[in-house]
């Protein structure tokens, strides 16, 4: 998703506080000339023994003409005329590759240092950003609407049915008609107070899923192999409830060899999305189950102010579901609905199933850390009968701590700056870059906030991480508490597609705690 950042390396310059020689610049220069108006830091090289940040707040005198290189400049792999990069990623001879970006990354990091310009392809340029501050400066310049190129595809295919969407929807949108849909979608998908009232349903899910693992793992190894499986399950069952208020069914233990024409049609979409495959009937079959849900519930609601007419309606006092809101109070059109509907089926499955994947992962391969967690779930939730309550949220520190150590170790997400997931794993940021140690959040350790941004930062950031966080909170509390968690995979790395995937078959065991000695809540 670098590509993203086309837009914003045309109009503007760079710096890298490493070698001294990039400057940011805020006018808006023509591409590949340079201007020192309103430059607004200078840098100054390792070798002098200051930091960027220092000679920054330390004088913040502009740079001079000198100092302020071409944009084409920039060093960066060998670019030919008509095919660009593209020859580094052949396979066998090439030494770059897409399907393991952060291997890739790094690669670069070495060859070039901080700053990577690539000209990938035709007019496709790239920036790589590796240094936290460099990251910093350029969500800071992004403004109020700022643009992605991503998705186009989709977009394309949105477009060409103007009877169907009214834009390409929020991923691919930009300027003022991509805010219009977020402003509304937003207030009820974003805001805590009302993405807690959904948390009673995800709790319930949750346990669901907890049963159906009872009933499916090998009662003596307490194996169950290819997990995936059953986590993107999870995170359909769970996106569905927390946006359409509907329960596919889909974890359910009969369910799971009957198959539900539209839990299969749903994760095969947002799978075959993700992984670049837009099918154009992907967005058909999207769109058609999105359009049944949005009907039914109109006619749910139609039904509803019928008895309150008739001054029948018992259900006067409850929060509105998201469906509700986006109907009733958004100002979102119905094709509006459709779209964003659309977009959080695409986002919420397959992001949800890789971190759980990569948490649970992490857990079963320190089981110390995961006995510190099981500690503070056994506490916590035999507070509170077993439910994950606000509450139970609010106090879990040591599982925030684990989720945040995975989103550094494991980003499912490649962020408008993709190099996020290379400078996590620099000694010069975070001692030990390999090992997973949850206990590095807790200590308060001077972390720049720039390097671990899973969700993005900023006006465009994720519409759904409230959402996304309280599942995976909810999820990882409820099966650690139950179970005592092993792996039998081998060694867990990802590919990059859209988003990176777990690279090997999921093979965990499930033992019940109690069996292990522990307490059990349920
Ligand atoms: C662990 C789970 C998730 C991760 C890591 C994640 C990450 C991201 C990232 C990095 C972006 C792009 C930010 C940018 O362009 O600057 C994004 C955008 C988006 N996400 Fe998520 N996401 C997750 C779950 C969800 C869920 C559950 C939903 C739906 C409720 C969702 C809906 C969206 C939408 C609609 C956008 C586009 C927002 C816009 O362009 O305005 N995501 N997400």
């Amino acid at each position: 998703m670098s590509i993203k950042l086309i837009k914003v390396i045309q109009d503007n310059m760079l710096t890298s506080r490493l070698t001294g020689k990039w400057v940011w610049c805020s006018s808006r220069s023509p591409p590949h000339t340079l201007s020192s108006r309103q430059c607004q830091t200078v840098s100054e090289s390792p070798s002098s023994g200051s930091t960027g940040r220092e000679a920054e707040e330390g004088n913040g005198a502009p740079p001079t003409q000198d100092e302020i290189r071409p944009f084409g400049e920039i060093p960066g792999p060998r670019s030919l005329p008509i095919i660009g990069t593209l020859y580094h990623y052949l396979p066998v001879i090439g030494q770059y590759t897409f399907s393991r970006l952060h291997h890739t990354g790094l690669l670069k990091l070495k060859q070039f240092g901080p700053i990577v310009r690539e000209r990938l392809v035709g007019d496709v340029t790239l920036l790589l950003l590796f240094d936290p501050r460099d990251i910093e400066t350029m969500y800071s310049t992004e403004g109020r609407y700022p643009m992605r190129r991503s998705h186009t595809a989709l977009e394309k295919y949105r477009l060409d049915r103007p009877h169907m969407y009214n834009t390409g929807g929020l991923l691919p949108t930009n300027g003022q008609k991509w805010w219009d849909i977020r402003r509304r979608a937003q207030k009820v998908l974003s805001r805590v107070q009302s993405v807690l009232t959904r948390l009673p349903h995800i709790n319930k899910v949750t346990r669901d899923f907890n049963d159906l693992i009872d009933s499916v793992r090998c009662p003596q190894t307490g194996l169950i192999s290819n997990f995936l499986d059953l986590e993107r399950r999870l995170f359909l069952e769970l996106t569905m409830v927390a946006t359409v208020d509907v329960r596919l069914g889909c974890i359910n233990r009969s369910s799971l060899n009957i198959v539900n024409k539209d839990a299969e049609d749903l994760l095969h979409a947002a799978h075959a999305s993700n992984s670049c495959i837009i099918h154009t009937d992907n967005g058909l079959q999207l769109w058609r189950i999105a359009l049944k849900y949005v009907e039914a519930k109109e006619e749910e609601l139609r039904k509803r102010v019928d008895r309150r007419e008739r001054g029948v309606d018992e259900d006067n006092d409850r929060p509105l579901s998201v469906l509700e809101y986006f109907i009733l109070e958004s100002g979102l059109d119905k094709k509006d609905i459709l779209g964003v509907v659309c977009d959080t089926l695409l986002a919420g499955i397959d992001t949800g199933a890789f971190t759980m994947s990569y948490v649970l992962h992490n857990l079963a391969t320190n089981p110390d850390k995961q006995e510190l967690l099981a500690a503070e779930a056994r506490t916590l939730l035999a507070r509170s009968g077993g439910e994950v309550t606000s509450r139970v949220l609010s106090e879990a520190r040591y599982l925030k701590a684990v989720l945040k150590e995975t989103y550094r170790l494991r980003p499912v997400s490649i962020v408008v700056v993709t190099q996020n997931q290379v400078s996590c794993r620099l000694p010069e940021y975070f001692p030990d870059p390999d090992k997973f140690l949850p206990e590095r959040w807790l200590k308060k350790e001077n972390i720049n906030p720039f390097l671990v941004l899973p969700f993005g930062h900023g006006p465009r950031a994720c519409i759904g991480r409230r959402t996304a966080e309280q599942n995976l909170y909810t999820a990882v509390l409820q099966l650690v508490g139950r179970y005592n968690i092993g792996w039998l995979g081998r060694e867990l790395d990802c590919y990059s597609n859209l988003i990176n995937e777990p690279d090997a078959s999921l093979e965990f065991t499930f033992l019940p705690r109690a069996a292990a000695g522990g307490v059990q809540y349920s």
